[in-house]
């Protein structure tokens, strides 16, 4: 949980770190490089067009959507029916069930094919998810910056690097304090994939 860093201000204003865990190296080098390759030309990705401020806005970046069936989600106006988990990714799930002790019901996989997808500034905050939701982020492929604006005060911001086969854990009051985002790179431009492991409530 080294890496948390500020940027910008030399100010000592604390990110408050019991909101993270972040463990590097959650899977193996060896294993992402594989699922990164399946992954990319398996999952049923799709370009999700989204209503935003109530224009159509295309997202810049692929999505899919497992879980358990019962279960969907709307985001941004967009209800998702989820997918059957696979066994790869069921396996994945209680992985990081044993890891952390959280539990999860569905995942949300994103494929960033270039330094130009992204992700804009959002907190994950939807009433399905409940008060104070635990969402575990898993890695894979290029690493990216992963940057947090306090919601009060934008001018608060902090930052931390995704790696490549890592773990994090966003809990407690993060997604209604804070707001995160994957900027667009110029110099981390090569294909990602992440997953965040989620608790849909009905
Ligand atoms: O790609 C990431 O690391 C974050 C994705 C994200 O914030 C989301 O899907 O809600
Ligand atoms: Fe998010």
């Amino acid at each position: 949980m080294k890496q948390l860093s500020l940027f910008g201000s030399q100010e000592a204003l604390q990110f408050p770190e019991d909101l993270l865990e972040y463990y590097p190296g959650f899977i193996s080098p060896a294993e992402c490089t594989g699922l990164m390759r399946r992954w990319i030309t398996e999952v049923p990705w799709r370009q999700q067009v989204m209503q935003m401020y109530g224009k159509e806005v295309t997202a810049p970046r692929l999505m899919a959507w497992y879980g358990d069936t019962d279960k969907s989600y709307t985001f941004s106006g967009t209800r998702f029916e989820p997918y059957a988990w696979t066994a790869e990714l069921g396996g994945l799930k209680q992985q990081i069930e044993q890891k952390t002790g959280f539990t999860f019901n569905s995942v949300l996989l994103n494929y960033y094919r270039d330094g130009n997808d992204s992700v804009a500034w959002h907190g994950d905050n939807e009433d399905e998810l409940g008060r104070n939701p635990v969402i575990a982020s898993v890695s894979i492929g290029q690493e990216r910056r992963f940057e947090f604006r306090y919601r009060p005060d934008h001018s608060r911001k902090y930052g931390l690097t995704l790696e490549n086969g890592s773990l994090l854990i966003m809990k407690g009051d993060l997604q209604h304090t804070w707001e995160h985002r994957i900027p667009k790179s110029k110099t981390q431009n090569g294909p990602r994939i992440n997953l965040t492991f989620r608790t849909i409530r009905k």
